[in-house]
């Protein structure tokens, strides 16, 4: 599903921040990436998005070498990925429900078709119920969960999250991971930047962890299960 070839990014006038980094994510696996501020995290989700290009090595994504995706064919590229983010990123002036459709409407869907998926979107996340309500009305998890059906109503294989839980409390943190756990179970691959240690180190997926740009530990799944966990 992804792979990336000794991959190394320096953004304009700066220095390198990630450095030879080399790692694949399966068809169908929810992998985590942790590390502290700043240490590449969400470069290397802007780098599968195409919000970024690797300076050196080589991503794939799909079977396709990103760097031969033109920018014209970006959006195209962008519609197998749902992406969720820290803050939300929410229209407060828009209910629920059109917050969620707009996916659908800027791809020209159908009227009955956008109230179909919209609902579908929304009850995977357990917010059948409050569709006609606005943003802010709603709990800094219940916001996650919008943001979630927003970026599943597509129906992508991948989903790439950045912090998606660094806004919520403990149990709403626990809640938004439980709902990328029933996504990655009915098959959708699932990466996720996150700090939350202490949240994922019960959870059944491969970790990697970066330093300073370069990748200091995989930890597999044999070892995850057996307890013995590095960062606890
Ligand atoms: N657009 C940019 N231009 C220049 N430097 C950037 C840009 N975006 C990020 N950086 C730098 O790249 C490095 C890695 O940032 P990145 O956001 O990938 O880290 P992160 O692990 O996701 O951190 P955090 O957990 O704080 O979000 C940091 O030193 C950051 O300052």
């Amino acid at each position: 599903m992804i792979q990336f070839h000794d991959v190394s990014h320096r953004y304009e006038g700066g220095h390198d921040v990630l450095s030879h980094v080399s790692f694949s994510v399966k068809q169908g696996e929810m992998v985590f990436l942790t590390g502290a501020s700043g240490a590449g995290k969400s470069t290397i989700l802007r780098l599968v998005a195409l919000i970024a290009r690797a300076t050196r090595g080589q991503v794939h994504v799909h079977g396709q070498t990103l760097a031969s995706v033109k920018p014209r064919h970006i959006p195209a590229y962008r519609q197998r990925l749902g992406l969720v983010f820290q803050d939300f990123n929410l229209l407060n002036d828009r209910t629920v429900f059109d917050n969620v459709a707009l996916p659908l409407i800027i791809r020209g869907h159908s009227h009955r078709d956008v109230g179909r998926q919209v609902r579908a979107a929304l009850d995977q996340v357990d917010l059948l119920n409050k569709e006609k309500v606005y943003p802010l009305t709603l709990s800094g998890g219940e916001q996650q969960r919008v943001g979630i059906a927003r970026a599943v109503v597509t129906k992508p294989d991948l989903i790439l999250a950045d912090e998606p839980t660094g806004n919520l409390d403990p149990e709403m943190a626990h809640e938004v991971m439980r709902i990328f756990e029933r996504f990655n179970q009915v098959g959708v691959s699932v990466l996720v930047a996150t700090h939350a240690i202490d949240l994922i180190k019960a959870m059944p997926h491969r970790m990697i962890h970066l330093e300073h740009g370069r990748i200091s530990m995989k930890v597999p799944l044999s070892v995850r299960h057996a307890g013995d966990f590095p960062y606890a």
